[in-house]
């Protein structure tokens, strides 16, 4: 009986993999993010990614970072962990783990505890000292969600297909 394939990714490189992929759909000129919502026994239940509302155009609405609230994205975007729990069609999301590439927002965040989702793992934090994503961290902590940075590999697939 030959001895089974050594070198396989782990769980984690698999389901932040699938959240990379899903952020190269984002059309958001700065900044693109993928969510990978998972089972507690690693069954892939929803998936989403950074983008305007259904029915809102990307060719319509602004993508700029700057000018009044109005006119600018921040306003119209719906964050890739909000379209990941909304996309999910199942029952509860509750002990559910989250692979996100970039941390999540204080909104975002308020989201995730109400879903029930118990684990974060994430890759990116470029905005950890930011007021949002320090006010997500006093919640989830204060909700007993755990969360850890993903620990790159450096053997990152490159997807492209
Ligand atoms: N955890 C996050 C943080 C941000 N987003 C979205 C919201 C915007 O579309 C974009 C951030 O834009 P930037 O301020 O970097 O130009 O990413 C998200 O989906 N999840
Ligand atoms: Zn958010």
């Amino acid at each position: 009986m030959s001895d089974k394939r050594s070198g396989y990714i782990s769980w984690d490189e698999y389901f932040m993999g699938v959240a990379v992929l899903s952020g190269m759909r984002s059309k958001d000129p700065h900044t693109q993010v993928g969510a990978c919502i998972v089972s507690e026994d690693n069954k892939i239940l929803s998936m989403g990614y950074n983008g305007f509302p259904k029915g809102c155009s990307d060719d319509e609405f602004p993508w700029a970072r700057e000018g009044e609230p109005y006119d600018n994205k921040y306003f119209y975007t719906t964050h890739s962990e909000l379209n990941a729990i909304l996309n999910y069609r199942g029952g509860s999301l509750e002990g559910a783990k989250l692979y996100v590439t970039l941390f999540p927002c204080n909104e975002c965040a308020k989201a995730i505890i109400q879903a029930g989702i118990r684990t974060i793992v994430y890759d990116d934090d470029k905005y950890e000292m930011t007021p949002s994503v320090m006010a997500s961290k006093r919640m989830l902590d204060a909700a007993g969600v755990r969360y850890y940075r993903y620990k790159r590999t450096g053997r990152e697939i490159q997807i492209t297909l």
